[in-house]
């Protein structure tokens, strides 16, 4: 137990020294060996991660976006699944945290398929089309500040990056808790929403995850 490293450079470093280089599930059970038996890491982690992998291969998205990236748990579980030619545009604006989820990335094979974006989500949704030339997003995984998940999602619109069929698919619905996006999306007449109940990462602890998707 190294204590001058951060803990997100120790979860790299057991995967660097137990999973296997460029096998992206070895990778994503490696993290989850380690966070929930040595440190608990805010990673979607396997029961929520099973929900997101149905919700992404029912998506089967080509431009899938990840707001917050973390250590890249989610971006090497997503990218495992998507088509040749698909893409995950993945942001995160921690210096520290994308310098961790590089080299994760790059560790699990999926670099190809991943482009990490370096910065606030506020400041990136606005260039995906000009600078990253995305037209439409499939797929959007919120995972990051939980009072950006609203904002966030009008910015999508404003920005007409979702399309009619748009699948955003957000965590912590309960713990954390993201209660005023619960309302946005569910009074909203642009999104149907479905729920699906699931557990803190690692814990015994309720949570859930919200499915909107976009009617145009
Ligand atoms: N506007 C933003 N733009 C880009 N990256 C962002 C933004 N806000 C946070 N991030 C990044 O997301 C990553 C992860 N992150 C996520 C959160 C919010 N999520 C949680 O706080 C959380 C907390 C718990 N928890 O406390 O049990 C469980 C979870 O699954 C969570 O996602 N804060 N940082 C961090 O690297 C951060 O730099
Ligand atoms: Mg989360």
């Amino acid at each position: 137990f190294i204590m001058n490293q951060s803990k997100e450079q120790r979860i790299l470093n057991f995967v660097l020294q137990n999973a296997v280089r460029g096998d992206p599930h070895s990778v994503v059970d490696t993290i989850d060996k380690y966070c929930s038996q040595k440190e608990w890491a805010m990673n979607v982690g396997d029961e929520k991660g099973k929900i997101l992998d149905k919700t992404v291969q029912e998506a089967n998205p080509s431009v899938a976006l990840e707001l917050g990236t973390y250590c890249g748990y989610s971006a090497v579980r997503i990218s495992r699944l998507l088509k040749a030619g698909a893409r995950l545009l993945t942001v995160e604006f921690n210096p520290e945290f994308a310098a961790i989820a590089k080299q994760m990335i790059e560790f699990a094979g999926v670099q190809d398929k991943v482009k990490l974006l370096e910065g606030p989500s506020e400041e990136i949704i606005p260039q995906l089309k000009k600078k990253y030339e995305v037209d439409t997003l499939d797929f959007v995984f919120l995972d990051h500040w939980k009072e950006r998940y609203t904002p966030d999602t009008i910015l999508l619109q404003e920005c007409n990056l979702l399309r009619k069929g748009s699948v955003l698919l957000a965590d912590n619905i309960i713990f954390p808790g993201a209660p005023d996006f619960v309302n946005y999306v569910r009074k909203s007449p642009h999104f149907q929403c479905t729920n699906y109940p699931s557990h803190l990462e690692y814990m015994q602890v309720e949570d859930a995850m919200e499915k909107a998707v976009f009617l145009g």
